[in-house]
C-alpha cells in the first residue's frame, strides 16, 4: 500500500520554501501550504531540496573486490549521501567489457534498490588498451550503457581512441577518459612539484594529465564525437577545457570533491589515505579547479568514490592503493568548497551535481527538474551543522576516507529514491522503504 508523504517547508534548491506531496514515486504536488489528507506530514522547514545526486564516477568493486566494497554496500554510501543514481566503473574483476558483466551490476543494483546502478562500460577489452571492447552489445543490452571509460588505465593508443570515439558516435554514446600518460608517470607517487621534490617522492606531472586531454579534445573535434573527461586536476587542464569549449568541442569535464579542497600538503605525513590518482595538486590547482566549476569549463562533480580494505592503506606509501571513499561526504565538501565560499548556488549545485552528470550519461528518471509528475529522486539536506567527519559517517564497506577527523558542514536527512525512502529523518534505513 503506497504511503503519502507530505515534506513541508524545504527550501527548493535553496531558494523560495514550498511544501512537495510525493505520492506512487512521483512528486504529485509542489507549492506553498499545500494539505493531503491521510498524509504523513514531515518537518523539513529550512532544509534544502535537491534532486537527488548523481554520481557519473563511483567505483563499486563488484564483480571481484568484494572485500574493499559490494554494489549492496556502495549504494548504501550513496544514499547516505543523497545519491539516488551512481555509474559504476568498469575495473571489477571481471572487468565490465562485456554485456553480462554489466546486465550483471545492472540486476544487482535493482535487488540493492538503495540507488539506481548505471553500469559505465570499458572501453577496450580488460581496459588493456589494445582492442575495443564490446561497446555496441554493452550498448545494446539490458544495462542501456552509453559511458565507456578504462578508468584507471588511459586510453593512450590515439587510434583506438579515435575508433572508439567513431563506434559510440552512432548511438550517442560518451568516451569518459582517465587522462593519464602512462610513460610520464612510470612509478609516479603524487604530484610533480616542490613537495615531491622536498620529500623525494616521484612526481606525477601535470603535462601527463594535460598532454591527454589536449590530444583527446582535438581528436573528439575530429571525429565529430562526445568527450568526457574523468577528475581533472590541475589548472593546465580547465585552461584547456575552455579553449576547446571555445572552439565549439563537444567535450564535458568533472572534478571530484577533494581535488575541490585539499592539496598535496598533506602527503607530508605519508598517510595514504591522501594517495589518490590524479594526485592532490597545489593550492593554486584546487583554486583553478573551482574557478572551472563556477564559471561553467567543468560541468559537473564526480566522486571517484574509489573504497580500499584497511590493509591496502595502513602500509608504507609506495605499496598502498590509490584512492579515497567519497560519496557520503560529497555534498558536505561541495558546500564547504563552492557554496560557503559563494561560487556555486544551490540551484548550481543540483546542475553539477544531479541534472547535468544525468544528462552526460543520458540517465532518464534522474536529475529531472522539481516539478509536479517528476520522479521522487530527492534529497533534503540541512547546511546549518557543522561536526567532525568520523567512520560513523560511514556507510560502505571500507573507511579509507581523507576527511576523517576533518569538521565538515552539513547533514543530508532524508534522500527518496523514486518515491522510495532510503534515509529517514538522517539514518539510513537498514532496507529502503515506504515507497511513497
Ligand atoms: N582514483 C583512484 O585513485 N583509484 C581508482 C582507479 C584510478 O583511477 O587509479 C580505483 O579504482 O581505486
Amino acid at each position: 500500500m503506497s504511503e503519502t508523504l507530505l515534506f513541508r517547508g524545504a527550501q527548493v534548491e535553496g531558494s523560495s520554501a514550498a511544501d512537495v506531496i510525493v505520492d506512487d514515486g512521483v512528486i504529485a504536488e509542489i507549492g506553498p501550504g499545500l494539505s493531503r489528507a491521510g498524509a504523513t506530514v514531515v518537518d523539513v522547514e529550512g532544509l534544502v531540496m535537491l534532486p537527488g545526486l548523481v554520481d557519473l564516477h563511483t567505483h563499486l568493486r563488484e564483480p571481484g573486490y568484494e572485500a574493499s566494497e559490494t554494489i549492496l554496500t556502495g549504494s548504501r554510501a550513496a544514499a547516505a549521501g543523497g545519491y539516488t543514481a551512481v555509474f559504476a566503473m568498469p575495473n571489477t574483476s571481471p572487468v565490465a567489457d562485456t554485456a553480462g558483466v554489466v546486465e550483471q551490476e545492472l540486476a544487482l543494483g535493482e535487488a540493492a534498490g538503495f540507488v539506481t546502478v548505471q553500469p559505465i562500460g570499458a572501453v577496450t577489452v580488460g581496459q588493456k588498451g589494445e582492442r575495443l571492447a564490446e561497446l555496441g552489445a554493452m550498448a545494446d543490452s539490458r544495462a542501456r550503457v552509453r559511458v565507456f571509460s578504462d578508468d584507471g588505465f588511459c586510453v593512450w593508443d590515439p587510434l583506438i581512441m579515435r575508433r572508439a570515439l567513431e563506434y559510440v558516435k552512432a548511438f550517442d554514446g560518451v568516451i569518459a577518459q582517465h587522462a593519464q600518460d602512462p610513460r610520464l608517470t612510470e612509478g609516479a607517487q603524487m604530484n610533480e612539484g616542490a613537495v615531491s621534490a622536498e620529500l623525494g617522492l616521484a612526481g606525477w606531472p601535470a603535462v601527463a594529465e594535460e598532454s591527454i586531454i589536449a590530444r583527446d579534445v582535438l581528436l573528439a573535434e575530429h571525429v565529430g564525437s562526445r568527450l568526457h573527461v574523468c577528475h581533472l586536476s590541475t589548472a593546465g587542464s580547465v585552461d584547456i577545457i575552455r579553449w576547446a569549449k571555445r572552439r565549439g568541442v563537444d567535450v564535458t569535464a568533472e572534478v571530484t570533491p577533494h581535488h575541490l579542497l585539499l592539496t598535496d600538503e598533506l602527503v607530508r605525513d605519508y598517510d595514504a589515505r591522501f594517495k589518490v590518482n590524479p594526485p592532490l595538486r597545489r593550492e593554486e590547482d584546487v583554486l583553478a579547479v573551482r574557478e572551472g566549476l563556477a564559471d561553467g569549463t567543468i560541468d559537473i562533480v564526480a566522486t571517484d568514490h574509489a573504497p580500499h580494505p584497511t590493509e591496502a592503506k595502513a602500509c608504507e606509501w609506495h605499496a598502498a592503493a590509490n584512492g579515497m571513499v567519497g560519496l557520503e561526504s560529497a555534498l558536505r565538501v561541495v558546500q564547504q568548497a563552492m557554496v560557503d565560499t559563494g561560487l556555486l548556488t544551490w540551484g548550481d549545485v543540483a546542475r553539477v551535481m544531479s541534472r547535468e552528470p544525468a544528462r552526460i550519461g543520458r540517465l532518464t528518471g534522474h536529475g529531472t527538474p522539481l516539478t509536479e509528475g517528476q520522479p521522487a529522486s530527492l534529497a533534503f539536506y540541512d547546511p546549518s551543522p557543522r561536526r567532525t567527519f568520523t567512520t560513523d559517517d560511514l556507510r560502505g564497506r571500507s573507511v579509507n576516507s581523507p576527511y576523517l577527523g576533518r569538521e565538515l558542514p552539513g547533514d543530508v536527512r532524508w534522500t527518496l529514491h523514486q518515491g522510495t525512502v532510503t534515509v529517514a529523518d538522517g539514518a539510513l534505513l537498514d532496507a529502503p522503504g515506504v515507497r511513497a
